[in-house]
């Protein structure tokens, strides 16, 4: 088997390969060559593994930014379309392509990878942890009033094709502030690339503007036999959502609307004059991180409490194994190899998952995977984000 980079020439066997390995046909491009999930790729950043000269594996990565704790924007590689082709899985071929993408992100100074897993078993391996989480949230029209009074006068429904540049500007405002958060990139707006709502899907686009008529959120929804089911509400102001939100829950003819991507923790549920009006179900986990170099990492995110904490980490699928002395101060950290007795010792995923602050060390602690010598007190209050890290990017 050869595992090699990939050029625009490739873009028709990796299309037909990664099809393959998922088992659907696909869509047909717009006249402009975008309006699918594929068309905002780089094909200089593919794998393809071969047999025989045949192709049996693809995978290829965006060059996202992420945002850290601390609103930090970080590069974080976002590997996608990995795909094994029927006949030929569970012979490595995954595990060789992982092991030549992931020499070539460090290769090229990458600290960071992420990505979507379509099955919890398969990505730990390879020093993914799942670092942020998402699940619905349903509110019955009828038990909907909110304890403050809120309006949504500056609100304006438009069509998609006409609200692309809004949500675009609104989005990245909104991504900056979100622990969590990915860049998406123009390209990709242009080209209508993704899953809905971002693809040209039946969807409506509702705009907030502040005093100013600039937009600063925005929801995305559709209605369906009383169900009004919103996409994203995208917003750095917490005012904004809860007006989207009243917008929304306001709307004739709608018995319930459905919040298909809330954060942990989110204050919508607060906002209800009753508490159980806002029942979530359906958690799941959406990022997954790892750390491809664990000092820069950690150096870039931004720290909450000033301390210092002794990390024993262990990377097997890299076979590395060091042993840093994290220490913050004023909100920025050093790192540094030390042979001080550890605080904790934990494998690179579990790093991946406390990371941005969606899972606490002492979770992790409790669950058997992280070995803490002491108290672990310490180190959740330093890995502790501004807010529930969340993404919402689907790639
Ligand atoms: C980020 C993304 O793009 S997510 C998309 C992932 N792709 C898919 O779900 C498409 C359908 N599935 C496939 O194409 C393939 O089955 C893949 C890509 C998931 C796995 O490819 P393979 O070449 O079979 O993986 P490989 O042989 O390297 O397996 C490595 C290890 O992972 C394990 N593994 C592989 N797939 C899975 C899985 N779905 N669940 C649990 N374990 C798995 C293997 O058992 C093996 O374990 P071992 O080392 O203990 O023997």
């Amino acid at each position: 088997m050869q595992i090699r980079s990939t050029t625009a020439q490739d873009l028709d066997v990796f299309l037909r390969t990664v099809h393959t390995a998922f088992g659907r046909f696909p869509e047909t491009p717009d006249a402009h060559g975008g309006g699918v999930w594929w068309s905002a790729f780089e094909m200089d950043r593919g794998v393809i593994a071969e047999t025989a000269g045949r192709a049996v594996g693809t995978a290829i990565s965006y060059p996202f930014e992420l945002t850290l704790p601390g609103s930090v924007l970080a590069p974080a590689a976002g590997i996608t379309s990995v795909g094994v082709l029927p006949t030929h899985r569970r012979q490595g071929v995954l595990t060789a392509m992982m092991r030549y993408q992931l020499g070539a992100l460090r290769d090229s100074g990458e600290f960071l990878s992420v990505l979507l897993a379509t099955e919890g078993g398969i990505y730990g391996r390879f020093g993914y942890g799942p670092a942020t989480y998402t699940r619905r949230m349903t509110v019955q029209r009828a038990q909907s009033a909110f304890r403050t009074q809120v309006h949504w006068s500056a609100i304006e429904v438009l069509p998609r094709s006409e609200a692309t540049e809004i949500m675009g500007e609104v989005y990245d405002r909104y991504r900056r502030t979100q622990p969590g958060a990915l860049s998406r990139p123009h390209r990709w707006w242009a080209l209508g690339a993704g899953m809905p709502p971002v693809a040209p899907a039946p969807r409506y686009v509702a705009v907030h503007r502040d005093a100013h008529g600039v937009p600063d959120g925005y929801t995305t929804y559709v209605l369906d036999n009383g169900t009004l089911t919103i996409d994203e509400v995208i917003t750095a102001d917490d005012a904004v959502f809860a007006a989207l939100a009243r917008f929304a829950l306001d709307h004739d003819l709608v018995t319930e609307v459905v919040f298909k991507h809330v954060p942990t923790d989110h204050p919508l549920r607060w906002v209800l004059a009753d508490f159980d009006a806002g029942p979530t179900s359906g958690e799941m986990d959406w990022l997954w991180v790892r750390l491809l170099d664990v000092p820069r990492a950690l150096t870039a995110r931004g720290w909450l409490t000033d301390g210092e904490i002794v990390l024993d980490v262990d990377d097997p699928f890299l076979g590395e194994h060091h042993r840093y002395l994290l220490t913050v101060e004023g909100g920025m950290a050093e790192c540094v190899e030390t042979t001080r007795d550890p605080d904790l010792s934990l494998d690179v995923r579990d790093l991946g998952s406390v990371y941005l602050g969606g899972t606490t060390p002492s979770t992790l602690v409790r669950a058997g995977h992280v070995k803490a010598h002491g108290s672990v007190v310490k180190a959740d209050a330093l890995f502790r984000a501004e807010r529930p890290p969340h993404c919402l990017h689907w790639f």
